[in-house]
């Protein structure tokens, strides 16, 4: 049983078994920002993700004949199959992260539905849209593409060269293996070997769906850095099979064949997100970042009085409008009215990323996973505990490793494309070694029995596209702007606590040096490297919500137009 108790816009879910029963939770006591712990909430959290999309495959055609009153036995009449269904992709407000599309694994467009009798034509398949946040950035790692595929394995010359055509020397051999049984759909009961090349037509041209073309040339590369108003086409469904009429000659009035639909297309995707949110909390542990974003967002992330209560990236949204219920908002709503105003923008994102040690440059503490989402924000926001030791020893502390971590990921970029050259020596190198066979037929290449790319094809048939191909490359690391360009402020938090007003003086003193010059960048980087902007100490008392319209407004004036 689950008990839910409304406090103060909150909801306080106490399931059987926990040691805090409803009836104990004091209703005035209650605060969100010093929250009980039933009323933390994890947000599940994947910033990269694989995936693979496969558009629908095409229905088959009809083997039909008409059949009427007086009419026993009339013409061919079967439908097309229907186009199988596309695979489209749009970038959208309101999703943060990518943890729902790693959970599917795959992603398929419906199938078209087969063609029926009196020439009606099967339905078309149902398409798929995949709305991924913005910022994502999707990558192809592999694709199978059939049509291609038959291409490139029949010479080029596309399966549409049946053996018939292309094969003069199986002239005068068995008969029955010129036409590509995977590709054809027989009327029931009719034995294959009934089939000859007298009666058999050649396999028409493959088709290919229309909007093949508008879909983004291979291999797929897309920034997604903008909201969609339309979804972009990934995958196009592939086309259905042709209906018996179609096979209608002045010799064979009755053709008992129709054509099987495509085979879809398959694209294995990476998807990786590249902007996390506008604003990044950065701060040593137990700074109090989830605190300042429960106290500027609706956010219920985990709050306590331990390092490492954040495990993982929560973010959170600031809604700059006067929604009623929105507590966190409405109050803000004031402040940010300028800031807002001069960029246009109606609400942001703000990511409380786990709290960095020192040395986690070496991965140390949870290391180099939480500093990477810290080049994924538009803004910094280094979070200040000012009853710890020296404020200002804090700021350029986290600079520090903020600064050495760029310089690793220089290096890693650097050392990444040597290896990516060596291994492409090696490639080159197997490419030249003979592969030893000792089981391989001795029929001569000119006595092929059956072709490699009709075997190939059929196999493919029969057990599916499943496979990923032999030789699976490795995709390079993306690439971000600089660190030290971005603008960022200082979050000065806990300034309710006592003794507390000297180290936010000498905070506001070091920033004001560094603005003018005569302190250097905290980061060691100077001239256009760094963010000429002026810095601000914003002092605030995230606990009781006193002084956050002032993070706000700085938040605001520093976030790029939209
Ligand atoms: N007095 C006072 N205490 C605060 C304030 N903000 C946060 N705290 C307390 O500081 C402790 C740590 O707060 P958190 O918000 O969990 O800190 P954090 O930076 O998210 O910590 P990690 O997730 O471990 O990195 C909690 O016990 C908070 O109640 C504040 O403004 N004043
Ligand atoms: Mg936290």
């Amino acid at each position: 049983m689950v008990v839910a108790a409304e406090v103060a816009h909150a909801q306080i879910y106490v399931r059987d078994g926990d040691e805090i029963p409803s009836s104990s939770v004091d209703v005035s006591q209650y605060d969100p920002l010093t929250p009980v712990p039933p009323d933390y909430s994890s947000t599940p959290f994947t910033d990269t993700c694989t995936l693979t999309i496969s558009s629908g495959p095409g229905g088959h055609g009809c083997i039909s004949f008409l059949r009427e009153k007086y009419i026993a036995n009339g013409p061919p009449n079967g439908g097309d199959g229907g186009t199988g269904g596309n695979v489209y992709i749009q970038a959208v407000r309101g999703e943060t992260s990518l943890h729902k599309i790693a959970r599917r694994g795959t992603l398929k467009a419906g199938r078209g539905r087969n063609g029926q009798g009196s020439l009606r034509g099967g339905v078309r398949g149902e398409d798929v849209v995949l709305h991924v946040p913005v910022g994502t950035v999707v990558r192809e790692i592999w694709r199978k593409d059939p049509l291609e595929d038959d291409a490139r394995l029949g010479g080029g010359k596309g399966y549409g060269q049946d053996l018939r055509d292309d094969d003069p020397e199986a002239e005068g051999t068995d008969q029955t293996r010129k036409w590509r049984r995977d590709k054809w759909l027989l009327y029931p009961g009719t034995l294959p070997k009934s089939f000859t090349s007298a009666d058999f037509p050649a396999l028409p041209r493959p088709r290919k769906n229309n909007l093949v073309a508008t879909c983004p040339p291979a291999p797929l590369r897309l920034d997604l850095s903008a909201p969609m108003s339309t979804p972009q086409i990934l995958a196009a469904g592939a086309m259905g099979g042709l209906g018996n009429p179609h096979f209608v000659t002045k010799s064979i009035t009755k053709p008992k064949y129709a054509t099987k639909g495509e085979e879809s297309t398959r694209i294995h995707l990476q998807l990786e997100l590249k902007l996390l949110a506008d604003v990044g909390l950065v701060g040593l542990p137990n700074a109090g970042k989830s605190t300042l974003l429960r106290a500027l967002t609706n956010s219920r992330t985990r709050v306590g009085s331990w390092a490492f209560t954040t495990l993982a990236p929560s973010v959170g949204t600031v809604v700059l409008d006067s929604f009623r219920g929105r507590p966190g908002a409405a109050g803000s709503a004031a402040g940010m009215a300028e800031g807002a105003r001069r960029n246009g923008r109606t609400h942001f994102t703000i990511a409380d990323i786990p709290g960095l040690v020192p040395d986690a440059h070496l991965d140390r503490g949870l290391g180099l996973g939480f500093l990477r989402h810290v080049e994924r924000a538009g803004v910094l926001a280094f979070v200040i505990d000012l009853s710890a030791a020296d404020p200002v020893e804090g700021v350029k502390g986290l600079w520090r490793e903020v600064g050495m971590f760029e310089q690793l990921r220089e290096q890693e970029r650097f050392n990444g494309s040597a290896e990516g050259l060596l291994a492409e020596n090696l490639v080159a190198d197997e490419n030249i070694m003979v592969e030893f066979k000792p089981f391989e037929s001795s029929i001569s290449p000119g006595m092929d029995p059956e072709p490699a790319h009709h075997q190939k094809a059929f196999e493919e048939h029969e057990h599916g596209y499943d496979a990923p191909p032999a030789n699976i490359p490795t995709l390079p690391p993306l690439q971000f702007p600089a660190i030290t360009i971005k603008p960022w402020f200082v979050v000065a938090t806990k300034a309710d606590l006592p003794e507390t007003q000297e180290a936010f003086a000498t905070l506001r003193t070091y920033l004001e040096q560094i603005n003018s010059g005569k302190e250097a960048h905290p980061s060691s980087k100077a001239g256009k490297d760094v963010w000429n902007g002026d810095v601000r100490a914003v002092p605030v008392c995230a606990m009781r919500k006193e002084g956050v319209e002032g993070v706000l407004e700085v938040m605001g004036g520093l976030l790029p137009p939209m």
